[in-house]
C-alpha cells in the first residue's frame, strides 16, 4: 500500500507518518522544506520519541520524500497512491489543490484503476470536503465524473499534540502520547483497508466538535490567557491556578453545548475534559503558548473553535460568557512575529475594537455576543 503525504512537519511526522507505517503502507513526503526533503531522502527513516518519563522511541522506516516543487514527480507518486493524506495547515491546501488535481487527472488518463483515499488531517471542520472541492474547481466537468466514481475525499478529526521541535536532529519529533484519528466511515472506498490505530465512526460531526470545541477551544484559551500573563509555555499557564479555572470554565461552557446539541453523556463528556486538560499539564511537553495562539485569524474565523460554539450555545440558549473572553484574548494576541496577530492590531487600531471584532468574528455590532465580547476586551484593557 502506498500513500502521498503532503507535509513533513510535526503532525506529519509525528502522527499520520507513524501510524501509516505501522498499517503498512510505504510512504513519500512531500514537503517544500528543502532540509527536511533531504534528510528524508538520505536516510528513509526517522526517530519518533514520546514526552515521557521514559522518553521511549520509535523509528519510522521506508519513508522517500520530494519537494513539492518538484510537480512531475509528485504526479507520479499520485498515480500509483493508494492513499493522499496532509498535514500543511488548512489556509494551505490551496496551494497542493492543483498537483493533486493533476495527479488525479493524469491516473484518469491512463485509466489507472483502483480508488484512491484522500484525507486531510487538518484542525478544521470537513477539511477533506474543503479540499475536494478546491480540486474539482481545477478539474474539467468529465474528469469530475470520473473521480466521484474513484477519488474518496473522506473527512477526518486528529487529535494529538506536536510542539514545535527542538532536536539536534531535525527529524525527530517528541510527541505526546495520547492519539486520536478519527475517520468518517461513509467516506471509504469499497473494501479500503483501515488504519492501524484509527477510529470509523459514523456521525463523524459530533466527534469533530467535540473534538475542535473542547481540546483547540481550551488549548487556545490557555495559550491567550497564558500570553497576556507573561508565560511562554501551556504547561506553565495551566500550573497557574486562576487560568486553569478559567480554561475549566470555558470547557464547561463548551460542553454544556455539546451535551445539549449531539447528546454527549454528561459525565463522560466531564472525564474527556478531565483528561484533555491533564493533556495540556504534561511536563514533558514544552508547548509554546505562540504556537498554539498561532494564526488568530484563521482562530476567529466563524467556523472555527471559538465563534462557532459561542454561537451555536447562544443559539441554544447558553450563555458563551467564557467563549467571549477567549474571543477577547484572542483579540488581545498582538505577537509581533504572527503576521495575523499583526493585522488584527493594526485593524483594531485603525477601525476600533467594536468593528475590528465584527471583522474578525463575523458576530455584527449589536448582536448580544458582540456586546459580551466587548465587554471582556474593555475589561481586560482597562488600568489597574
Ligand atoms: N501539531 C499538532 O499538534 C497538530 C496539528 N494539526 C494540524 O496539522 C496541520 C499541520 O500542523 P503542524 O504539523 O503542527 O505544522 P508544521 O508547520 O509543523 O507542518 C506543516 C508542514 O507543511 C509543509 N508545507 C507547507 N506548505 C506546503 C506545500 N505547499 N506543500 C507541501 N508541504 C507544505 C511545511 O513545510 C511543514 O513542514 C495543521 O492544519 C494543524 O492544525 C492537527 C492536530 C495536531
Ligand atoms: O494547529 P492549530 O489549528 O493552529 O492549533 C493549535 C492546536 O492544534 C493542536 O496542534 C493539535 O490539536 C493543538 O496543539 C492546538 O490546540
Amino acid at each position: 500500500m502506498r500513500a502521498v503525504h503532503f507535509g513533513a512537519g510535526n503532525i506529519g511526522r509525528g502522527f499520520i507518518g507513524l501510524l501509516l507505517s505501522r498499517s503498512g503502507y510505504t510512504i513519500c513526503f512531500v514537503d517544500v522544506n528543502d532540509k527536511v526533503v533531504s534528510l528524508l531522502r538520505q536516510r528513509g527513516s526517522y526517530t519518533v520519541s514520546l514526552a515521557t518519563e521514559s522518553h521511549e522511541s520509535v523509528e519510522v522506516n521506508g519513508v522517500s520524500a520530494i519537494n513539492g516543487n518538484e510537480v512531475a514527480q509528485v504526479i507520479q507518486q499520485i498515480a500509483s497512491a493508494d492513499l493522499i493524506t496532509t498535514a500543511v495547515g488548512v489556509n494551505l491546501l490551496g496551494s497542493i489543490a492543483d498537483v493533486i488535481a493533476r495527479g488525479i487527472e493524469h491516473r484518469i488518463k491512463n485509466s489507472l484503476s483502483g480508488p484512491l483515499q484522500v484525507i486531510a488531517c487538518e484542525n478544521a471542520i470537513h477539511a477533506s470536503s474543503l479540499l475536494k472541492k478546491q480540486v474539482y474547481e481545477r478539474l474539467s466537468r468529465e474528469a469530475c465524473s470520473k473521480a466521484d466514481e474513484a477519488v474518496f475525499f473522506t473527512n477526518t478529526a486528529v487529535d494529538r499534540i506536536v510542539p514545535i521541535q527542538s532536536h539536534d536532529d531535525p527529524l525527530e519529533v517528541t510527541v505526546e502520547p495520547f492519539y486520536e484519528w478519527l475517520i468518517d466511515r461513509r467516506g471509504m472506498p469499497p473494501g479500503a483497508a483501515q488504519i492501524q490505530g484509527a477510529g470509523y465512526v459514523d456521525q463523524l460531526e459530533s466527534y469533530i466538535e467535540r473534538k475542535l470545541f473542547t481540546v483547540n477551544t481550551g488549548h487556545c484559551c490557555a495559550a491567550y490567557l497564558g500570553y497576556l500573563n507573561g508565560y511562554a509555555t501551556i504547561h506553565e499557564t495551566m500550573a497557574d491556578p486562576a487560568i486553569s479555572i478559567q480554561v475549566r470554565q470555558v470547557l464547561e461552557e463548551t460542553g454544556s453545548l455539546l451535551v445539549k446539541k449531539h447528546g454527549l453523556n454528561l459525565q463522560e463528556h466531564t472525564q474527556y475534559i478531565q483528561k484533555i486538560m491533564s493533556r495540556f499539564r504534561n511536563a514533558y511537553l514544552s508547548d509554546g503558548v505562540v504556537r498554539v495562539g498561532r494564526s488568530p485569524i484563521r482562530k476567529l474565523s466563524p467556523n472555527d473553535r471559538l465563534v462557532r460554539p459561542a454561537l451555536q450555545a447562544f443559539q441554544l440558549g447558553i450563555e458563551p460568557y467564557h467563549l467571549s473572553r477567549v474571543i477577547a484574548t484572542a483579540l488581545l494576541f498582538d505577537y509581533s512575529s504572527d503576521e495575523e496577530a499583526v493585522q488584527i492590531q493594526a485593524k483594531i487600531k485603525a477601525v476600533g475594537i467594536h468593528q475590528a471584532a465584527a471583522h474578525f468574528t463575523g458576530i455584527p455590532i449589536g448582536h448580544p455576543v458582540h456586546d459580551l465580547i466587548i465587554h471582556h476586551y474593555e475589561t481586560l484593557t482597562q488600568p489597574i
